[in-house]
């Protein structure tokens, strides 16, 4: 069959569904099937999820776009894959069981452990991985598992054990145990990895107790891993293409330049910019980080991960219930003028980048008696935008150039007036694409361009199209003044968890 009569498959394994999406030549969705996905909260601040549902989910999702789109395995011609980051998978070697359920990048059990570190690591691991320390990243969240989970780390130390980011488990699944692979941009984010010499680091194992033979093997973003085990589609499908779902949609986006930068507005907003094949020390508590890895060539990111983002808008539906859906707050903001000096605080997790206070907790001030609900959703929204500019200032200053344009997507992106607030504030022209799919689409080219479907980037450069432009409103007062009651409020938010 001739390539261009086959299809791109993208499996997009995220926080909390599993997706998978079938692209043409154009960029054009063929189908697209998504199963939702049990989260755990066993303790309060942990989050896991069974590692065998996620399998389970992603490949049901998987062979559903294969049929809905009329297809079958032959007309895939590779499968690229993207996943939430950072979340640990630990199982046995011969029996490919899981010793534990996936411990989840929200997960804090481990900020004690972390903060023990900190004094005395941080400027190594900075140096070498280009983190934070913070229970965020999966090294401490390994070493969790082989103290905790009996008999693990003996088993882990006879070499019985392998340990996985969330495409390594289902290339693992995929290959039916023969493939351990991961690529750079998922093993940058481990703190495990040295992003300088693209190699794991003798001395992190060392910090965090966890013998090298758990590791997978470490590969480039675009290339062919392994084929699928023919038992689970009709035929054999390269596995061509893998990223992080943040470095994805990067890609997605086409963000191939440096100073190029993306915000994706799903539970979290996660702000990522090209810095190009050198990366960038951040002063200013952002990550650097590895974009991705095509042939020889490495490009880096800056990024500040911000842990609550559209997670505020569904505790208002949700917790407070004071919203029917999401995409109501638009119209519920509007009934008010400004956010009536109500500032809230997201910090429902903590607060990520770039404030990284694992102890921070969330806060509404400024209510009084003629306080509306219009007031405390305009309050949300602007939250959500005010700490993306947090991030967006800590970038401009590493980089020590502003921001021409913030490329957009994830769910909240479809909030006109958020976009609107996101430009005024920020001063930055704000550009949603036509498709939204970025994150599955950035490992689709990964996939494609490693089996030949797309020949180049230039071949899918025309694929991405604008769909409508925020410019920033400069007489936009309400907006400065409401970014000043942030600033102050965000204070009163931090250290609020006792230890
Ligand atoms: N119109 C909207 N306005 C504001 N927030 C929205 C809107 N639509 C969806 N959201 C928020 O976006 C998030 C879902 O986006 P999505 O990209 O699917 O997230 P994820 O991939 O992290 O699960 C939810 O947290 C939801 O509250
Ligand atoms: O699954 P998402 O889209 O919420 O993304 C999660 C991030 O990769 C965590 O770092």
């Amino acid at each position: 069959m001739k390539l261009s009569d086959q299809y791109i498959l993208s499996l997009d394994q995220g926080t909390t569904s599993s997706r998978a999406i079938i692209f043409n030549q154009k960029g054009e969705v063929i189908s697209l099937a998504q199963k939702e996905f049990k989260q755990i909260y066993p303790k309060r601040g942990w989050v896991e999820h069974n590692p065998n549902e996620i399998w389970a989910t992603q490949v049901s999702v998987a062979a559903e776009a294969i049929a809905e789109g009329g297809l079958t395995g032959l007309d895939i011609a590779g499968i690229g894959i993207t996943n939430q980051r950072e979340t640990t998978i630990v199982w046995e070697t011969e029996t490919g069981r899981p010793v534990y359920n996936a411990i989840v990048w929200q997960d804090r059990r481990t900020s004690k452990y972390c903060d023990q570190l900190k004094k005395k690591y941080s400027k190594v691991i900075r140096d070498k991985t280009g983190l934070i320390i913070d229970a965020y990243f999966s090294a401490s969240k390994i070493n969790w598992i082989l103290d905790n989970v009996e008999g693990a780390r003996e088993k882990a130390e006879k070499g019985k054990l392998k340990f996985g980011t969330v495409d390594s488990w289902l290339i693992w699944k995929l290959t039916r145990g023969k493939v351990h692979v991961t690529d750079v941009s998922n093993a940058s984010r481990t703190m495990l990895f040295n992003i300088h010499k693209l190699k794991w680091d003798k001395n992190l194992l060392e910090i965090f107790d966890i013998p090298k033979a758990m590791l997978p093997e470490v590969k480039s973003s675009s290339e062919v891993y392994a084929n699928t085990a023919t038992t689970l589609f009709a035929s054999k499908i390269p596995i061509a293409g893998i990223a992080g779902d943040q470095q994805a949609a990067l890609f997605g986006q086409l963000c191939l330049k440096k100073g190029m930068a993306k915000n994706t507005y799903g539970t979290g907003c996660f702000i990522v910019m090209n810095t190009g094949n050198k990366p960038v020390e951040s002063k200013n508590k952002l990550l650097t980080t590895i974009a991705w890895k095509i042939g020889d060539e490495v490009n880096y990111a800056l990024e500040g991960s911000v842990f609550i983002g559209g997670a505020a808008i569904q505790w208002l539906r949700d917790g407070l219930g004071i919203l029917k859906k999401a995409k109501h707050t638009e119209r519920i903001a509007k009934e008010v003028e400004d956010n009536g000096g109500i500032v809230f605080v997201p910090a429902l997790a903590g607060l990520g980048a770039p404030y990284w206070d694992q102890y921070a907790r969330g806060t509404i001030l400024g209510i009084t008696r003629g306080t509306k609900k219009g007031h405390i959703v305009r309050a949300t929204l602007e939250a959500i935008a005010f700490q993306s500019y947090d991030v967006l200032k800590a970038m401009e200053a590493d980089t020590k150039r502003p921001t021409q344009e913030l490329r957009v997507d994830g769910g909240a992106s479809a909030n006109n007036l958020l976009m609107q607030i996101q430009s005024d504030i920020s001063s930055t022209k704000v550009v949603r694409p036509n498709t939204m799919e970025t994150t599955a689409l950035g490992a689709a080219y990964l996939a494609g361009l490693a089996v030949g479907y797309w020949d180049s980037l230039d071949d899918i450069k025309e694929i991405w199209t604008e769909e409508r432009e925020f410019t920033p409103n400069t007489s936009s007062k309400s907006q400065k003044s409401a970014y000043r009651l942030w600033k102050k409020g965000i204070k009163r938010s931090f250290s609020w968890e006792e230890e």
